[in-house]
């Protein structure tokens, strides 16, 4: 078990939950009542800041649910929290594109998170050519 400290912004904000056996990524929610109209770009704060364990990062996704409950588009298609967004004012957020008019309201669970530990460090070494078969082109699978 890996205990990970949280600061609520809102007291009335449903606290982080690890829901066993379903699926291990965590659920996060709207910290406020949020109107968007179609066509709109809005950060939504989400009303958390978390230290993460030393080595790790998050990244952020949308809840498979929520274009059909909210018509919203995460823009950066996946958020990434770097271990260092660890301080007290570093509240996570999600941006998000509005395809229609919609009310979000607080509480409302819009996204999900899990850890992944960091990559190890990396160096890039230029080569002429590389040894592997080539696998085909782009999609190339599918065919
Ligand atoms: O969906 C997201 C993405 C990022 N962050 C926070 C955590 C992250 O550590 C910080 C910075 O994000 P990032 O490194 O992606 O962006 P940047 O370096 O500040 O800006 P740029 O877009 O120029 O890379 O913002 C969020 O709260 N939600």
């Amino acid at each position: 078990m890996v205990e990970i400290k949280v600061k609520y912004w809102l007291d009335d904000l449903e606290p982080l939950c690890y829901v066993d056996g379903k699926s291990d990524w965590i659920d996060l929610r709207a910290a406020q009542d949020v109107q968007l109209k179609a066509g709109e770009f809005r950060l939504i704060p989400l009303g958390v800041s978390i230290a993460l364990p030393e080595g790790y990062e998050a990244h952020i996704a949308p809840r498979s649910s929520t274009f059909k409950n909210y018509g919203i588009l995460q823009t950066n298609s996946m958020g990434v929290v770097d271990c260092s967004y660890c301080g007290d004012g570093d509240q996570w957020q999600m941006p998000v594109y509005a395809t229609r008019d919609v009310v979000i309201e607080k509480n409302a669970r819009i996204c999900q998170f899990r850890i992944m530990e960091n990559q190890p460090r990396l160096t890039f070494t230029r080569v002429e050519r590389l040894d592997g078969p080539d696998r085909g082109g782009f999609g190339s699978t599918g065919k």
